[in-house]
């Protein structure tokens, strides 16, 4: 069965989708990009906190489906500019034990939505 879930300590989603949905105890989270929650507004100030705002909007979400970051299993990282991947995964790297970090993809694209610098999206199992 589908459960929609949804936190205000992330930031709310700008089209139509979810924050991110559980299904038989597997949780897809949607990309995340610098979004405030409590503001709204895009927080593009250095990749490095760009990086921090989105883990933290995961972070929240993981926890209102009661999970963390040690349940994710794969990542997706998409980034405007290659060269900022060493600092990206600085910031990543801090909220995984390196011995249990998720799978991963990161990809350079050619625009992000808000014009952010990257979107992070998770998948997390339950079990
Ligand atoms: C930001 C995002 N997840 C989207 O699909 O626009």
């Amino acid at each position: 069965m589908k459960k929609i879930i949804k936190t205000k300590h992330a930031a709310s989603p700008i089209g139509p989708y979810n924050q991110a949905v559980m299904v038989n105890g597997f949780l897809y989270t949607s990309g995340q990009i610098a979004i405030n929650p409590n503001t709204g507004e895009t927080e593009f100030d250095s990749i490095e906190h760009e990086t921090n705002r989105i883990m933290k909007s995961l972070e929240a979400i993981l926890s209102k489906a009661k999970l963390d970051f040690s349940h994710v299993i794969k990542a997706s990282i998409f980034i405007s500019d290659m060269d900022n991947f060493t600092k990206i995964n600085e910031i990543y790297g801090s909220y995984f034990d390196d011995e249990t970090a998720p799978a991963r993809e990161t990809v350079q694209v050619a625009r992000l939505p808000k014009d952010a610098n990257v979107e992070i999206s998770l998948i997390a199992f339950q079990g």
